[in-house]
């Protein structure tokens, strides 16, 4: 478990030119600490900083579509919490059930097994670069992730993108999803309304919120995203 030591460093991305003014204030919280040495051949490594990206934003708003981006570009394990959970369903595991009548009903899985999941992927990886993508979707998430985690995101992005976009987006995805039709995304719409949004606010108030316009192209979207990572040099870190 990490456990955060030291807030460091204030970056106002605002002041830079290239990055989109509705961008707010970036509070990058370095240093982690652990008791665990390193390092096992394919576990976490534990000397470097965890670098945690919250990616939030309503069903087909592109949040997928991007972190490919991110991930080409700056070397990042992408995490989606949906795509976890759908191997879960597919792995025919004791949970598989439950997990896909909540998908299927366009609600929000129990917290505290997406949380499992996730840490078990961020476990076993050797990156300690994560995009958590479509999570947290909830209070009650975010807040089984600190718990069970110990640890909260350096950065959060927000694609903000209007309603009957999303809806377009989603029904044209075409890929096989059992919530990509209208019933589903109708009730995922209003559960995000009331349970998403409360943490963009919660981000936003703690200065962590980078809020991207996502409509336009991919090209045209990416060009928020990118000014937001290259601020880091990750490439260093390595
Ligand atoms: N900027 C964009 N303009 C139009 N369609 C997009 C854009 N970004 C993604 N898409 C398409 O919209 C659908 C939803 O995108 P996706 O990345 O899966 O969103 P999310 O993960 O937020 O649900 C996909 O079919 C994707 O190809
Ligand atoms: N934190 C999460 C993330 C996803 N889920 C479930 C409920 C969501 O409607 C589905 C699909 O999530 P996913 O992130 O793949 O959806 P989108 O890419 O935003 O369309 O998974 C969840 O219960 N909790
Ligand atoms: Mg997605």
């Amino acid at each position: 478990m990490w456990r955060r030591v030291a807030s460091v460093s204030h970056l106002t991305f605002a002041q830079k030119s290239i990055v989109n003014k509705d961008v707010c204030k970036l509070k990058f919280w370095e240093a982690f600490s652990t008791g665990i040495p390193r390092k096992e051949k394919g576990t976490f490594q534990r000397d470097k900083t965890p670098f945690i990206t919250f990616v939030l934003g309503g069903p087909g708003s592109g949040k997928g579509t991007q972190c490919m981006k991110i991930v080409e570009n700056f070397g990042f394990t992408h995490l989606s919490a949906g795509d976890i959970l759908r191997r879960e369903i597919a792995s025919n595991s004791a949970d598989g059930t439950m997990i896909l009548d909540t998908i299927k009903e366009g609600k929000i899985v129990p917290s505290e097994l997406t949380v499992k999941l996730i840490q078990k992927e961020m476990e076993s990886s050797d990156n300690y670069k994560f995009l958590i993508d479509g999570f947290p979707r909830s209070e009650d998430n975010r807040i089984a992730f600190e718990q069970i985690i110990g640890a909260e995101p350096d950065i959060v992005l927000f694609f903000d993108c209007p309603e009957d976009e999303m809806m377009k987006r989603v029904l044209n995805r075409n890929q096989g999803r059992v919530d990509d039709n209208i019933d589903t995304i109708k009730k995922r719409l209003k559960v995000f309304s009331a349970l998403n949004l409360p943490v963009v606010k919660y981000y936003l108030e703690r200065g962590k919120l980078y809020k991207i316009n996502a409509v336009g192209t991919v090209d045209e979207i990416y060009k928020q995203v990118y000014p937001l990572f290259a601020q880091f040099n990750f490439e260093q870190q390595v």
